[in-house]
């Protein structure tokens, strides 16, 4: 179990990550790489990043564009679990761009 963040907690952490926006329930960030083989190394570190944490983003591959949604399921919301993944996704960007 994870305590669901307030509007407050969300709002200072999103001020954290650039790039990421709140969209009801989840946060989002949409990012271009350079490649389609660049985003698909980017979803691959993600990959690594998610199953450590056991905590899986949403992520919609459009050629070199990547969406990632952010939300945890079991609390119906936000939890602490949501930027920190969000912040070793923008890493594994930054990585890759
Ligand atoms: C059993 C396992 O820990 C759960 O199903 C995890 C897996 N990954 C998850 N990812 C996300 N985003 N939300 C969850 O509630 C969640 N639950």
């Amino acid at each position: 179990m994870a305590d669901l963040l307030s509007d407050d907690a969300v709002a200072d952490a999103l001020s954290g990550l650039p790039g990421w926006e709140r969209d009801g329930a989840a946060i989002v960030r949409t990012v271009k790489l350079p490649s389609f083989r660049a985003a698909i190394a980017v979803v691959d570190a993600v990959a690594d990043a998610a199953e450590n944490a056991d905590h899986h983003p949403d992520i919609d591959i459009r050629y070199n564009t990547l969406t990632f949604a952010l939300s945890t399921h079991s609390e119906g919301g936000l939890t602490a679990k949501d930027p920190d993944l969000a912040g070793k996704i923008s890493a594994a960007v930054d990585a890759h761009s």
